[in-house]
């Protein structure tokens, strides 16, 4: 059956080292095309091979700019292999007509491990205590260091990560107080702080999970650390732009915090062979990871499967479920009619045109599914069409003005 891309003929490009499982995914479904490298590339070289791509995979290092995806000519999807969408042009990619899928919850349990065993860490000095040692000192005390037990955690953020931070802290006998910008179901005993500057004065541990946003970025600056009580521990395992990297330096320099755990960075190294440069380094208290937060075999092997498989319902079914910049809809399978996609600029009139084609036609439509938002009009149509209807429709499809995107999916 001839279709406007067969899988065999799909290109995939995976960058920074996506899983093996999401290679293995797209094999079992039929796609042979994979191209698997290990580092994000150098601007020139993406834009180069997002040109010659169906499907590209990314995770947080790799910028899909508009200026990039304007290179996208054959791109179909973007596969954040992540949670953090925040490195795609999502409007960008919209208003291309490429929808963009990412794995929501596949990490969430291993960045919320890291941050309780970084809390417990940081409550006991181990940092500096682990430092010392291995320069051949030691120094048996128990001064500044405290048991989690009793102590109140601060959550910034308490989404799917914060929550489960949330969670694992009551476990451990720590008092937990969340602030989010939206209502939130407080889990357990937890409970929402009067606002942002009420939890920074309470906590003896902020730890932050916001997304990066407008609103987000240098959330905590020197106003905020100097909130903090004296002697309280800060963990940032959200994003880099979240935390004015200089101002925590200095507050820790000045003994107004006892400790941080930073996971992220303003500025990251882009494969593991670049330098990390930093601020924070060489301070023995605090505990400096390169953002694997959410890097644990499981999280990653999960994340491939599941991003790869949002990507293939898409490219083999046309559902865009959960996408995190598109129009949502989630299709049946009509074997025995063929399928159409029609992404279009959300103009009055576009709906009306595809319509007149197919009763211009005379062919019958089995199914039409629709969903829109305020600037891009996604319509699968389903009809009743022999192979040469269905290419001389999509032909046909590809001419209304205001056409973003066409394919014939089977
Ligand atoms: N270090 C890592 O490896 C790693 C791994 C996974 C996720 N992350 C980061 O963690 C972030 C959070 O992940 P999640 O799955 O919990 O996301 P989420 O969307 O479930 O939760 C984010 C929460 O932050 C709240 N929020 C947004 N803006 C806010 C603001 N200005 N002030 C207060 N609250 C605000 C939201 O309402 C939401 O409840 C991700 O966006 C990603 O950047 C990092
Ligand atoms: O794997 C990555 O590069 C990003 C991990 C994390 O920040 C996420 O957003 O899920």
């Amino acid at each position: 059956m001839k279709t406007s891309f067969p899988r065999q003929d799909i290109r995939v490009l995976l960058l920074e080292g996506v899983s093996r499982s999401a290679v293995e995914t797209f094999q079992r479904a039929g796609y042979s095309q994979i191209e698997l490298h290990a580092k994000s590339l150098p601007e020139d070289e993406l834009k180069a091979r997002i040109a010659e791509a169906h499907i590209v995979g990314i995770r947080s290092r790799s910028h899909l700019t508009a200026e990039v995806l304007e290179h996208a000519r054959r791109l179909i999807a973007v596969g954040c292999f992540c949670i953090g969408t925040n490195q795609v042009d999502l409007e960008a990619a919209r208003r291309l007509g490429v929808p963009v899928f990412n794995a929501p919850y596949s990490n969430t349990r291993s960045v919320a491990e890291l941050v309780i065993a970084e809390a417990i860490m940081l409550l006991r000095g181990i940092p500096q205590k682990n430092a010392l040692c291995h320069r051949g000192g030691w120094t048996k005390s128990a001064a500044g260091s405290y048991e989690a037990r009793g102590k109140t955690l601060g959550v910034v953020g308490y989404g799917h990560i914060g929550t489960q931070v949330g969670v694992l802290a009551e476990s451990l006998g720590m008092h937990v107080i969340f602030h989010d910008v939206e209502s939130k179901l407080a889990l357990g005993n937890a409970r929402a702080a009067a606002s942002l500057q009420d939890l920074l004065e309470r906590a003896d541990v902020v730890t932050l999970h916001v997304p990066e946003t407008p609103a987000t970025k240098l959330m905590i600056g020197a106003a905020e650390l100097a909130a903090m009580r004296p002697g309280a521990l800060l963990i940032n395992a959200s994003r880099g732009t979240v935390v004015d990297i200089g101002a925590l330096a200095d507050a820790l320099r000045r003994g107004h915090l006892a400790g941080a755990a930073v996971d992220v960075f303003p500025v990251e190294p882009k494969g593991n062979d670049d330098p990390f440069v930093s601020p924070l380094v060489g301070m023995d208290n605090v505990i400096l990871t390169p953002h694997i937060g959410g890097s644990t075999l499981e999280a990653q092997d999960n994340i491939g499967i599941e991003v790869a498989s949002k990507l293939l319902r898409y490219s083999d079914n046309g559902s865009t479920l959960s996408a995190v910049n598109f129009p949502e809809v989630s299709l049946p399978e009509h074997p025995r009619s063929r399928r159409l996609l029609h992404i279009h600029r959300n103009v009055p009139g576009v709906l009306s045109r595809i319509n007149e084609l197919f009763s211009a036609g005379n062919i019958n439509i089995d199914a039409q599914f629709l969903q829109t938002d305020t600037e891009v009009g996604y319509v699968v149509i389903d009809v009743a069409a022999d192979e040469a209807q269905a290419a001389a429709l999509k032909d046909k499809l590809a001419a209304i003005p205001g056409t973003l995107r066409t394919r014939v999916l089977y």
